[in-house]
């Protein structure tokens, strides 16, 4: 199943993304996407509807963030090799784990802002998983059993504010818009091997990211029973599971967005995102 969220920011309805084209409406059979709903009941729940008897929603609505009320965003850092070769940095031992603000989830097709005083704002096309169940110690060959599905995110990311201002990672990955999550929450059942997909993002056309979920050092399941031994996992936490090469900061000499400019993603089965870059706003 490819769940969504649409409508206008803050006020996201659950639906269905079918396969006949349309978007159908969730909102009379469950609250919204997030909580209990991508646990296994609530998803099979789902499952068991006839689509073609769900309302039909018309006209093209605004697609929200696929997930709502999440609870934490975990990011892992360097987890692609090449990546962290491309940053200066060694491949880690063990995941890099870092937050990244939930007020910065953001539409897939949203505006990204440009942070006031920003001159390295960068792109950061990531493979997200969403969280189904609580997960606390879980053994790696349990994990993907507690995850309702994955989707596409765009970890942007301010790179003077991440590393040249003291302290973690954190301030620059969290300015508002910095986190597009969506089109589609797709279900587990749907993504036969989560490290075996295509992974790309383009800046104004031109393909910067053109990597395969397959280079991952750390894969989704060692990540969740990973990060369930430091922290308690609920549903609707996301994890970003790290970048391929080609960010801005890795060309030479490195590249950085301005507004204006058009961003593109996508990963194999979970869509494409687009979005413009613009001032910051209030
Ligand atoms: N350099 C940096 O920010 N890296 C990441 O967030 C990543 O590896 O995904």
């Amino acid at each position: 199943m490819k769940l969504l969220r649409y409508g206008a920011p803050g006020q996201e309805r659950p639906g269905l993304s079918h396969d006949d084209g349309t978007i159908r409406d969730l909102a009379g059979i469950v609250p919204d996407i997030a909580g209990e709903t991508l646990g296994a009941a609530g998803l099979a729940a789902l499952r068991a509807l006839d689509p073609d008897s769900l309302p039909i929603v018309a006209g093209s609505p605004r697609i929200g963030p696929c997930v709502g009320s999440v609870g934490k965003f975990i990011c892992v850092g360097l987890n692609y090799a090449d990546h962290a070769r491309e940053t200066g940095k060694a491949p880690p031992e063990e995941p890099i784990l870092f937050m990244k603000a939930t007020t910065a989830i953001s539409g897939p097709f949203d505006e990204v802002e440009i942070p006031r005083g920003s001159a390295k704002t960068d792109w950061e096309v990531e493979l997200g998983v969403v969280i189904g169940t609580r997960a606390k110690y879980v053994a790696e060959d349990e994990a993907l059993a507690h995850v309702a599905g994955y989707c596409l995110v765009n970890d942007v990311s301010e790179r003077a504010f991440q590393s040249e201002r003291g302290g973690q990672w954190t301030k620059g990955k969290s300015h508002d818009t910095f986190g597009p999550i969506g089109p589609w929450l797709v279900t587990r059942d749907e993504i036969a091997d989560p490290q075996a997909l295509s992974i790309w993002l383009e800046v104004d056309g031109i393909r910067r990211q053109d990597g395969s979920t397959r280079t991952m050092i750390f894969g989704v399941a060692k990540l969740v029973s990973y990060i369930s031994q430091f922290m308690t996992l609920q549903p609707g936490d996301i994890i970003a599971t790290g970048t391929p090469p080609g960010v801005g900061l890795g060309h030479k000499p490195p590249i950085f967005l301005a507004p204006g400019q058009t961003m593109r993603l996508g990963i194999d089965g979970l869509g494409v995102q687009t979005q413009r870059t613009v001032e910051a706003r209030l």
